[in-house]
C-alpha cells in the first residue's frame, strides 16, 4: 500500500451491515485503508490522538437511538470536535440521526417504520448526488429527523412516504463543516448508486482537505495501537500444529459402486440404526435440491467430541474411555480447528464433498457465546446439554443420487476387510427391493403435544414490535418450543423410537437437509429445508449461504405462480429476506474481505409442505491467501456467522439480546446448525429448524412421566413491524406441524 493511501476510520455502532459499508468504501475510495472500531472501544481522547492520521471518518448505522449514550458511544463527540481537529465525516442512518440532533434537529419515530423497504429518492442532484439521476434507496429505520430551527443543516434528499410519514429526510450536510450523511443504506445490495454516493463524498472530502491544506501524518505503530490493524485483517490463519507439518497425511481409500436405487433405510439398519444403544449419524438429502446422503459407520474407537458453553474443557470419548482436555485461552472453535488440522487426509474422490470428518451439531447458545459473551443463559443453573456434539467419522458411505453412485470410504489403515464386507452388504441390499424394514412405521400412539401458549406468544410478538418501532431492531426471529411426549419403550425392547420417528419424518416431510443424529445422550431428528453454510475444500474455498425468509403453506390452488405472487409480490416477505441477505453479506465480508456476491436474490423454492423465499450469497478470500490450504475460511465464517442470521434478525447482537429476554428459555439444539466438516477442508452446515430433539437424561429425570420420552420441537418466524400477530402465530404453527406430522395426525393440544 502506498504511504499516502487515505485512512478511513469506520466507527461501528454494533450494526449488522458495517462490513458491507467498509467494503463499499474500499471500492469507492481509491487505495483507501479502512480501520473499524466499535463506538465504545475508543475514547474521545484517543479519537483526538488518531485524527491527524486519518483522511475521513465514516459512521455506521446501528440499533437504538442517537439520543441514547449507550447506543451511540463516542460518535456523539465527533461532530463537536475543536476546529483544529475537524475532518470530513460521512454518516449512515444512525450516523445521520446523530449528526442531525447534535445540530438542533428533532428526532421522532416514524408512523410507519421502514425496514428493508425500498424508496425512490428526490434529491438536489448536488454534492453527494452529483451526477446521479434516480436512486432506489433501501431503508432500515424507525426514527427520523425533522429539520426545524437548525440553520447549520441543509437537506439534500427526501423520500416521499405520502400519508404514512410525509416527506422524510434522506440525506443532509452541514453548511460549513465537512459533514455529510444519509438516512438510507447505500451499502445495501438493493440500493442503487451506493458507489457513486460514497465516491461523491470522497470528492467533497478531498476538496475540503485541499482548501484547508490539511495534511495527514504517516501511519505509526502508536496509531495502530488505538484502532488496530486495517480491515480485512489476517485473523484467518489456524496454523497446522508444527509436529503435523511433516507427517504424511492419511489417504482415503474408496470403493465405488453404481446403483439406481439406494435403500437408505435398509442400509442404515444394516449398520445399526434401528437399535437404540449405539450412536448413529446420517445426513440425508431426502428431497430436492439435495444431492448427497452421508452415512457414518461408527465403531468402538470412533471419537466423540462434546463441549458445553459453561465448561472450560472438551470431552473426547471412545467406547472405553473419556479424556477431558482443558481449552485454555483458545476456546472450542480453535480447538476444533486444530483437531481437524491434525486429521487432514488426501486422496478421496474429488467429485464427492465428504471423505470423512466431524459430523454432528452445534447449538444456538454456542453461537451466542461468541456474539454476546456476557449474556447469562437461562439454563445455566442446571447441567447443560452439550452445545457441541460431534463424532469423528472415519468410515462412511456416501450416496450421490445425481450420478447413481455409492462411495464406501475409510480413513483407517489396512481397512480392506471392512470395505469389502460393507460393499457386499450393500450389494445384497441393492438386489433386494422392498424389504420389510423400508416400510414406514405406524404413528406413535398416545402422543401428547404441548404447544406454546398462544396468548404468551402473541404478547411476545407485540413486545417484539415495540422494540422494532423504537429502532432497537429491524427484524426479530421469535421462536417458541413445543413439547411432545410419546410412550417410552421398555428396557427389554432395544429398538430405537427415534429411528422410527426419523423414518416417518423422512416419509411425511422429506427435506434436502434431513438428518438423524443420535449421539447419546442427545438425539436430533431433522427435516430442515435450509442450508446455512457450505464451503468447498481448500485451497480456494468458496463459502455459500442460503438464507430462507418468507414462507407460504402449500395447499389446493397454491401453484408456483400463486406462491410467487404471495412471496415475491409481497413487500413484507421481500423486505424480511433482504434484511437477512444484507446481514449475511456483512457476516461473510467480515471474514473473507471484499469478495462477496449475491448469486440469487429471493428465488421461490418448493418444499414438501411449504413454498419458501431463498437467497444465495457466496464469498471467498481473494489473492494469494486463497491458495493456502491451511486457511480454514469456511470454519471461520461458521464461527463468526453463528447463530444463523435467519434465526436471529438484524442487527444480530442487539436482536439476540432482545430475543433472549423475550423468549425466557434457551433454544438449545434448535436454531443452531448441524452438518459436517470434511477431512479435505470442505464443510456443509444446515440450520436446525423443522427438527426435534431429545435428551436421554430428561426422560429419566422426569418423575411425572417416567414411562414417556419427551421431544422438543422449536419453531418461529421473523417478526417485522408489518407483522400481523395472528398470521405470525399461524406461520409458527405451520412449521410445528411439518414435524408434528411424524408423531401424530390428530394432536390434542395440552
Ligand atoms: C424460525 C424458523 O424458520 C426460519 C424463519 C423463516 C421465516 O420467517 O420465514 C423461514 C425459515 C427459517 O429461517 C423455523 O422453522 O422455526
Ligand atoms: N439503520 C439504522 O442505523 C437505524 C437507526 C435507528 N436505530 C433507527 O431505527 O432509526
Amino acid at each position: 500500500m502506498p504511504d499516502d493511501s487515505p485512512r478511513i476510520l469506520l466507527i461501528d455502532s454494533y450494526d449488522s451491515f458495517t462490513y458491507n459499508l467498509a467494503s463499499l468504501c474500499r471500492r469507492a475510495i481509491p487505495n483507501c485503508i479502512v480501520h473499524i472500531v466499535e463506538n465504545d472501544k475508543i475514547s474521545v481522547d484517543q479519537l483526538v490522538d488518531i485524527i491527524p492520521y486519518l483522511s475521513a471518518i465514516v459512521i455506521s448505522p446501528g440499533p437504538g437511538s442517537p439520543a441514547n449514550d449507550e447506543d451511540i458511544g463516542v460518535v456523539k463527540h465527533v461532530w463537536k470536535l475543536a476546529e483544529e481537529h475537524i475532518l470530513p465525516i460521512f454518516g449512515v442512518c444512525l450516523g445521520l440521526q446523530s449528526l442531525a440532533i447534535e445540530f438542533g434537529a428533532s428526532l421522532r419515530r416514524l408512523n410507519a417504520v421502514k425496514h428493508g423497504q425500498i424508496s425512490h429518492l428526490d434529491h438536489t442532484g448536488q454534492e453527494l448526488f452529483e451526477g446521479i439521476s434516480n436512486i432506489e434507496a433501501v431503508r432500515y429505520h424507525s426514527l427520523h429527523v425533522v429539520l426545524e430551527d437548525c440553520p447549520d443543516l441543509q437537506c439534500l434528499a427526501w423520500a416521499d412516504d405520502g400519508e404514512e410519514n410525509g416527506r422524510v429526510v434522506m440525506a443532509l450536510k452541514h453548511i460549513s463543516k465537512p459533514f455529510w450523511a444519509v438516512q438510507y443504506h447505500p451499502e445495501s445490495v438493493r440500493s442503487s448508486s451506493g458507489l457513486e454516493v460514497i465516491h461523491n463524498f470522497w470528492r467533497l472530502a478531498e476538496d475540503w482537505t485541499i482548501s484547508r491544506q490539511r495534511v495527514t501524518r504517516p501511519w505509526t505503530i502508536e496509531a495502530e495501537n488505538i484502532v488496530g490493524i486495517p480491515w480485512p485483517g489476517v485473523s484467518l490463519i489456524f496454523p497446522e500444529p508444527k509436529s503435523q507439518q511433516f507427517i504424511t497425511r492419511p489417504t482415503v481409500v474408496t470403493r465405488v459402486t453404481e446403483c439406481s436405487r439406494f435403500p437408505v433405510v435398509d442400509v442404515c439398519e444394516a449398520i445399526g440404526a434401528a437399535e437404540e444403544d449405539p450412536d448413529f449419524v446420517m445426513l440425508e438429502s431426502a428431497a430436492q435440491p439435495g444431492r448427497f446422503t452421508i452415512i457414518g459407520c461408527l465403531h468402538d474407537r470412533s471419537t466423540r467430541i462434546s463441549y458445553s458453553v459453561t465448561d472450560d474443557k472438551v470431552a473426547l470419548r471412545t467406547s472405553d474411555k473419556t479424556i477431558w482436555e482443558p481449552l485454555g485461552s483458545d476456546g472450542i472453535w480453535t480447538w476444533l480447528a486444530r483437531f481437524m488440522s491434525s486429521h487432514r487426509a488426501n486422496g478421496g474422490e474429488p467429485s464427492i464433498p465428504f471423505w470423512g470428518g466431524l459430523v454432528g451439531y452445534l447449538s444456538y447458545e454456542l453461537g451466542l457465546q461468541g456474539l454476546t459473551p456476557n449474556l447469562s443463559l437461562h439454563d445455566s443453573q442446571v447441567e447443560r446439554h452439550s452445545d457441541v456434539n460431534l463424532v469423528f467419522v472415519d468410515r462412511s458411505i456416501v450416496y450421490d443420487q445425481l450420478e447413481g453412485k455409492v462411495y464406501v470410504q475409510s480413513l483407517l489403515a489396512d481397512d480392506q476387510d471392512w470395505l469389502s464386507s460393507i460393499v457386499s452388504t450393500l450389494q445384497q441390499k441393492f438386489d433386494r427391493s422392498n424389504t420389510s424394514s423400508s416400510l414406514v412405521p405406524p404413528l406413535f400412539e398416545n402422543a401428547t403435544v404441548k404447544l406454546p401458549d398462544k396468548e404468551t406468544y402473541i404478547k411476545q410478538i407485540q413486545q417484539a414490535k415495540e422494540y422494532l418501532f423504537a429502532g432497537d431492531s429491524y427484524e426479530l426471529c421469535l421462536t417458541a418450543p413445543t413439547q411432545i411426549s410419546i410412550p417410552k419403550r421398555t428396557n427389554e425392547d432395544k429398538s430405537s423410537s427415534s429411528w422410527d420417528l426419523y423414518k416417518i419424518l423422512r416419509d411425511r416431510n422429506p427435506a434436502p437437509h434431513s438428518a438423524y443424529i443420535r449421539l447419546h445422550p442427545s438425539t436430533l431428528v431433522s427435516s430442515s429445508p435450509e442450508r446455512f453454510l457450505s464451503y468447498s475444500r481448500t485451497p480456494g474455498s468458496v463459502c455459500q449461504l442460503r438464507p430462507i425468509k418468507g414462507t407460504v403453506r402449500k395447499g389446493p390452488g397454491i401453484s408456483r405462480a400463486v406462491a410467487e405472487e404471495a412471496l415475491i409480490g409481497s413487500k413484507k416477505e421481500v423486505a424480511e429476506n433482504l434484511m437477512i441477505v444484507d446481514l449475511i453479506r456483512h457476516d461473510l465480508h467480515g471474514v473473507v474481505g471484499d469478495d462477496v456476491e449475491v448469486k440469487q436474490f429471493c428465488g421461490v423454492e418448493e418444499y414438501e409442505t411449504v413454498w419458501q423465499l431463498v437467497s444465495v450469497i457466496e464469498g471467498k478470500v481473494a489473492g494469494e491467501m486463497s491458495m493456502r490450504s491451511d486457511l480454514d475460511v469456511g470454519w471461520e465464517v461458521l464461527q463468526h456467522s453463528s447463530p444463523p442470521g435467519s434465526m436471529t434478525g438484524a442487527p444480530k447482537k442487539r436482536s439476540v439480546e432482545i430475543l433472549h429476554s423475550l423468549e425466557n428459555k434457551d433454544r438449545g439444539v434448535y436454531s443452531g446448525v448441524f452438518g459436517y466438516w470434511c477431512v479435505s477442508g470442505g464443510g456443509d452446515w444446515s440450520v436446525t429448524i423443522r427438527s426435534c430433539f431429545k435428551h436421554d437424561e430428561e426422560d429419566k429425570a422426569s418423575s411425572e412421566l417416567p414411562s414417556r420420552e419427551v421431544w422438543t420441537l422449536g419453531a418461529g418466524g421473523a417478526i417485522t413491524a408489518l407483522s400481523d400477530a395472528e398470521a405470525e402465530w399461524e406461520e409458527m404453527i405451520i412449521k410445528v406441524e411439518s414435524v408434528l406430522r411424524a408423531f401424530t395426525d390428530n394432536y390434542r393440544a395440552l
